[in-house]
């Protein structure tokens, strides 16, 4: 699902108005009567009448107006009050604004704090508020009287509708601008933007449905889109012929595992298998061959050259040979890490220019020396934590700049990127971005990144391009922690009830 920034989104309306000459009243128009026609099904599904609409000075506050129209020819009582003075209404807005002072709506100013006392009793004696403070125009930080009004939003208890936006919430970042209106239900107008996909800007934007108010779609690729939110259109699986074998659907060299982290192996390997790899090798520390072995039927395990339970990197030899009969490598779950394995992990990466999914230890093993990933086959998928080690970055500095930090890694180092969090972020050597839609906190367990990177392998090893794998792997990886979650809530699920459902879950795609 395509996804705009708020300059993106200007360009598209420019050429829409100033090219395609779609008159932007006309927009307006349609904006606010989506917008109304979703506080109408509210009103009648709760059974309320009193609309309270709060706009701004620029365009999304004429939304507002529109909105207000509507909802006053529906014999709706609604009121409108401005969040600056009547004069300073202009362009379209103002057309609307006019307009129904001409057929007597109420208006009124909120520009003084002794307004501030009516409006909060008007808000406490209405049902639904109607946000068209700020949409796409928002600029720094709120402020003043109407940081004020937006806080007296959010402690009204009321159902709210925001615009476009939840005023105060950067449609680029999904950051808090000061303050930001908490919206029950957000009508973003013609695409999504960034910021509503995101946390903060999640828990702001409420439930989010896209109006379209007759922008042609086509322009978003004239604008250059590189934004996407991934939903289930986008992972359509191939369907499988009937005359193939196990070779056709590739052959993974999963490295991983240690004398106290032989789980991590175990469900990286049975993930791959489960998500239609042909074929999967596991290479192990000697010692704990047998012990992962033992759960696994369909694996091929290799013990390899170990010191004390750890990979050691007297291995590699053994590797490489294993690597030249692999389509592809995963390398990190359960390795543990220290100097040695490091060095092997290093040595791996360096050696071989074939796809590899570097994740958990693998990770910390390449901090300070990544220039080794530089162009190759390779996606990485580091949680905060692991992400903070290779950058540098504090974690709250990546958290609060997700979509930067992820551009910026992936122009130094050309490769894919696999952000893990709450809202997992792709970032891929093309420079596009996807923000995946599946996935709840019941997945924040231990082992949920093993079954991640093994599905992610097995996309690859199916011949799918890094990005591809990626996609498919975060979307069916949240998917099958979704279908989980009906079964064992979220307190409850282990990563074993997430691989579990991953059949399943990819069934959803046939
Ligand atoms: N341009 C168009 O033709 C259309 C615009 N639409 C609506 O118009 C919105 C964009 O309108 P605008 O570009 O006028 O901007 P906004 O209406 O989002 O912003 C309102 C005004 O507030 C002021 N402002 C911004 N940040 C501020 C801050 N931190 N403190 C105080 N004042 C601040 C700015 O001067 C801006 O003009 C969209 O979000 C959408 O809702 C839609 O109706 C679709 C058509
Ligand atoms: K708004």
């Amino acid at each position: 699902m395509i996804v705009l920034t708020s300059k993106q989104m200007r360009e598209v309306e420019k050429i829409a108005i100033e090219k395609i000459g779609i008159p932007s009243i006309g927009l307006m128009e349609n904006a606010g009567r989506e917008t109304a026609l979703e506080v109408k099904k509210i009103l009648e599904e709760e059974n309320l009448n009193s609309v309270i609409v709060i706009s701004g000075k620029g365009n999304n506050g004429g939304d507002g107006y529109v909105v207000a129209r509507n909802l006053y020819n529906w014999g709706v009582d609604v009121k409108v009050f401005l969040t600056t003075s009547l004069g300073a209404i202009s362009g379209d807005a103002k057309v609307n604004l006019d307009a129904i002072l001409n057929m007597g709506i109420y208006v009124a100013e909120i520009t003084q704090r002794e307004h501030l006392k009516f409006l909060e009793k008007t808000i406490k004696d209405s049902d639904v508020i109607v946000d068209a403070i700020y949409g796409i125009g928002l600029k720094g930080e709120i402020s003043g009287i109407t940081k004020e009004i937006i806080e007296m939003i959010n402690q009204a208890n009321k159902i709210v509708v925001s615009v476009d936006i939840p005023s105060g919430l950067n449609a680029d970042t999904g950051k808090i601008e000061g303050c930001a209106v908490r919206a029950t239900k957000t009508v973003t107008m013609q695409f999504l933007k960034p910021g509503l996909l995101v946390y903060p800007g999640v828990d702001y934007a409420g439930e989010v449905r896209v109006a379209e108010i007759g922008i042609p779609y086509r322009l978003a690729a004239e604008v250059g889109y590189n934004y996407n939110l991934v939903t289930s259109e986008d992972v359509k699986l191939p369907k499988r012929h009937g005359n193939t074998h196990k070779g056709d659907y590739g052959k993974a060299l999963i490295i991983a595992g240690s004398k106290n982290m032989t789980g991590a192996a175990y469900l990286c390997a049975k993930s791959a298998i489960k998500a239609g790899c042909g074929l999967v090798k596991l290479a192990v520390p000697q010692s704990v061959q047998s012990v992962i072995q033992g759960g696994l039927y369909e694996v091929i395990t290799y013990g390899l050259e170990e010191q004390n339970g750890i990979l050691s990197h007297n291995a590699l030899s053994s590797v490489l040979e294993l690597i030249e009969e692999s389509d592809v490598i995963a390398i990190g779950p359960g390795l543990t890490h220290d100097r040695d394995i490091s060095q092997l992990v290093y040595d791996i990466v360096k050696n071989t220019d074939k796809p590899v999914v570097l994740d958990a230890d693998a990770l910390n093993a390449l901090v300070g020396r990544l220039e080794v990933i530089q162009g190759k086959k390779i996606i990485l998928t580091p949680h905060y934590g692991e992400m903070s080690r290779l950058t540098g970055l504090k974690i709250d500095e990546i958290k609060n700049n997700l979509f930067e930090v992820a551009k910026t890694f992936i122009d130094r180092y050309k490769v894919t990127l696999v952000l893990k969090g709450a809202k997992t972020v792709i970032a891929t050597k093309e420079g596009s971005i996807y923000i995946n839609s599946t996935g709840n906190p019941g997945m924040a367990t231990a082992g949920s990144g093993d079954v991640l990177a093994g599905m992610i392998t097995a996309f690859l090893a199916q011949g799918f391009s890094e990005e591809k794998a990626a996609i498919y792997g975060i979307f069916y990886h949240g998917k099958a922690g979704d279908i989980a979650k009906e079964y064992v809530g979220e307190y409850g699920m282990t990563a074993m009830d997430i691989l579990e459902n991953i059949p399943e879950a990819l069934k959803c795609s046939l």
